[in-house]
C-alpha cells in the first residue's frame, strides 16, 4: 500500500503537468479556423448528413468563410472552399498536404490502401506514380489518339444500332480504350474485366465516403472478432478485398499468358514485362504487386470517371438544344460534312473545349475531390490546422463560385480571357497528386463528344402524343463521385448530313472504318 501512493502522486503530477502544457501550448497558438458549433465528444459528426451534404457546406462557407473547421469523433476536418486556399495548402505547401486519411474500412480491412490514390504519400507512392508516367505522359498519350478516335466511330455504330443504351456504350467505350492502353485487350476480354471494374469502383467510392464507416472514426473497432453482431463490416470488407484482389491480377495474368504464347498485343503492361532496360529501372521490392497495382488502378480510376462526364453531356444537350446547335456548327465549320472528327482537330474547336469545360464544371464529378492529411502542423491566414487534419477541397463551391450565372449552362463564359477559373485547374484534384490521367481523360471526352454531335442529334423523347418529355436534371452523390441519377428522356437520332446519307449498311461501314491507325505504346 505504502508503494502505491508515490507512484500515484507522480502520475498524477505527471498528468497535471500534461494537462497545463496541453492548455498552455493552446492558449499559445493561433485559433482553429472558424466553424460550426461542436458537440462534446461527437463533434459535428451528425450535422454531415450525406445526402445533402453540398448544400451544409455552402451554408458553412457563407457563415464561416474561406476555410472552415469542423470535427467528428476527434478527428479534425478543415473544408476548403476556394481554389486559392486550395491551391495555396494542396499545391504550394504540398508536402505536408500530399498525405491521405487513413481509411481503415476501405484501405486496412479491403486492401484498398495498395493503390495510388488511396496510399500514403512517400517512397511506394513514388513508385507508382514514376510507373504510371510511362503511360500517361503528355509524350505517350498522342500515341493513344489513334485508339481513341476507332472507339469513338465504333461508339457511333453501336449508337446507331441501340441509341437509347447510350450510358452503357459511352463507358464500354471508355473501358475499351483504358484496357487497350494499358493492358492491350481486345474487345471481347475488355468487356469481361470492366463489369468488375464498376462494381470495384462503386464499392471503394462508397467506402470512403465521409461518415459512411464508422470504423474510420473509431479504427479500434477493426478487432472486434468477426463473430461480434457489430462487425459485419468484416464481411463487407472481405468481399470487397477479393475483388479488388481479382481485379487487380486476372488482366495482368491474361497478358503474361499472351507474352508467353507470343501474341500480346502492345500495352503498358507488355512493354513493362518485356523491356528489360524499364524494368532494370524500376527499383521495387515487388515488382509484381506494383504493376499490378498501377495497371489497376489507371483502369478503375479512369472508366467510371470519364463515362460520367459523357452522361452529364448528353444530360446538358438534351436541356440547351441551342448550345448543342452552336458545337454542330463549329463542326459543320471547321470539320465539314465528309469525315468524322479527329483529335487534330482539337484545337481548331474552341467551342467544343469550352462546352467541355462547361459540362466539368455544371456537374462537377469530384465534388470533395479526393480528402488529404496533413502531416505536421500549419498555420495559414492567421489559423491553425493541426498535423493530421482531413482535407476537403470544396471543389463544388469552386465551380459555382466563378461567376455570376453560375447554374447556368453557358459554354461562353470559357470563350473570354477574363473567363472564369479553368475546370482543368480543380477538376482533376491539385498539386503533387493531381489526376495523372487527366490529358488521357480529355481527349477521350473530346473525341467523344465531337464524333457523337457530328453525326446525332440529341434530343427529349416524346410520349405517343408527340409531346416532349420534360427532363429534369437530377444527380446522385455517394460522397466520392456525384453520378447523373439513370434519366433516359432523351433521344440520339442519327442526323446523317456529315455522311451524306448513305445507306445505312454502308454508313455502319463508313464509321467502322474510320480511324483504324491504332498504336499503343
Ligand atoms: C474525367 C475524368 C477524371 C476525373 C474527373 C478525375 C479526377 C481525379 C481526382 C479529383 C483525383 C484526386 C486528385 C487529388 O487528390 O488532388 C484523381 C486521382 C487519380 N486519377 Fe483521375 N480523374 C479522371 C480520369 C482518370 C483517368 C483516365 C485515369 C487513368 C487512366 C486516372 C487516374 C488517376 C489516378 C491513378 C489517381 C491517383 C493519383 C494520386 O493519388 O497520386 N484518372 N483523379
Amino acid at each position: 500500500m505504502l508503494t502505491f501512493y508515490p507512484v500515484f502522486a507522480a502520475l498524477l503530477v505527471l498528468s497535471l503537468s500534461l494537462w497545463l502544457y496541453k492548455a498552455y501550448v493552446i492558449r499559445n497558438r493561433p485559433p482553429l479556423p472558424p466553424g460550426p458549433p461542436r458537440k462534446f465528444i461527437v463533434g459535428n459528426l451528425f450535422d454531415i448528413p450525406r445526402e445533402r451534404i453540398l448544400p451544409v457546406l455552402t451554408k458553412w462557407k457563407e457563415r464561416y468563410g474561406d476555410i472552415v473547421y469542423i470535427e467528428a469523433l476527434g478527428s479534425p476536418i478543415v473544408i476548403l472552399n476556394t481554389f486559392e486556399s486550395a491551391n495555396a495548402l494542396l499545391g504550394i505547401r504540398g508536402t505536408n498536404y500530399s498525405h491521405r486519411p487513413i481509411f481503415t474500412f476501405a484501405g486496412e480491412l479491403m486492401g484498398a490502401n495498395r493503390s495510388m490514390i488511396l496510399m500514403d504519400y512517400g517512397k511506394t507512392w513514388r513508385e507508382h506514380r514514376k510507373l504510371t508516367h510511362i503511360a500517361l505522359s503528355s509524350e505517350a498519350i498522342k500515341r493513344y489518339y489513334g485508339v481513341q478516335e476507332k472507339m469513338a466511330s465504333m461508339l457511333l455504330v453501336g449508337l446507331l444500332e441501340d441509341p437509347q443504351n447510350f450510358a452503357a456504350l459511352f463507358r464500354l467505350a471508355i473501358g475499351r480504350i483504358i484496357s487497350a492502353i494499358v493492358y492491350g485487350l481486345n474487345i471481347k476480354s475488355a468487356d469481361e474485366y470492366i463489369v468488375d471494374a464498376e462494381t470495384v469502383n462503386k464499392m471503394t467510392s462508397d467506402a470512403i465516403a465521409l461518415g459512411t464507416h464508422l470504423v474510420d472514426f473509431l479504427p479500434f473497432l477493426k478487432y472486434l472478432p468477426k463473430w461480434t453482431p457489430f462487425a459485419t463490416f468484416h464481411q463487407k470488407a472481405d468481399a470487397g478485398r477479393r475483388l479488388i484482389d481479382r481485379m487487380m491480377n486476372q488482366p495482368l495474368d491474361h497478358v503474361k499468358e499472351e507474352i508467353a504464347q507470343g501474341h500480346a498485343s502492345p500495352s503498358f503492361v507488355s512493354h513493362i514485362l518485356t523491356d528489360p532496360e524499364t524494368k532494370d529501372n524500376i527499383d521495387s521490392a515487388d515488382f509484381q504487386q506494383l504493376l499490378a497495382w498501377t495497371a489497376g488502378m489507371m483502369y478503375a480510376a479512369g472508366i467510371e470517371t470519364t463515362s460520367l462526364v459523357l452522361k452529364t453531356f448528353v444530360l446538358a444537350m438534351t436541356i440547351f438544344p441551342e448550345k448543342q446547335a452552336i458545337a454542330q456548327a463549329e463542326l459543320d465549320r471547321v470539320v465539314g460534312p465528309f469525315r468524322l472528327p479527329n483529335m487534330e482537330d482539337q484545337a481548331s474547336l474552341p467551342y467544343i473545349d469550352a462546352l467541355i469545360k462547361e459540362i466539368l464544371r455544371w456537374n462537377v464529378i469530384t465534388p470533395l475531390s479526393v480528402p488529404r492529411r496533413t502531416d505536421k502542423d500549419d498555420i495559414y491566414k492567421g489559423h491553425f490546422i493541426p498535423a493530421g487534419t482531413i482535407v476537403l477541397p470544396n471543389v463544388w463551391s469552386m465551380a459555382f463560385d466563378s461567376s455570376d450565372r453560375a447554374t447556368d449552362f453557358m459554354p461562353e463564359r470559357f470563350l473570354t480571357p477574363e473567363g472564369p477559373q479553368d475546370p482543368y485547374e480543380y477538376s482533376f484534384g491539385f498539386g503533387r497528386r493531381m489526376c495523372p490521367g487527366q490529358q488521357l481523360a480529355t481527349n477521350s471526352i473530346f473525341i467523344m463528344i465531337a464524333s457523337v454531335l457530328s453525326v446525332f442529334n440529341i434530343s427529349k423523347q416524346r410520349d405517343e402524343l408527340g409531346k416532349e418529355i420534360p427532363v429534369h436534371p437530377s444527380f446522385v452523390w455517394d460522397g466520392l463521385v456525384r453520378y447523373v441519377s439513370a434519366f433516359c428522356p432523351s433521344r440520339l437520332a442519327p442526323v446523317y448530313k456529315h455522311l451524306l446519307q448513305p445507306s445505312r449498311a454502308f454508313q455502319m461501314f463508313l464509321l467502322s472504318s474510320f480511324g483504324c491507325r491504332s498504336r499503343f505504346i
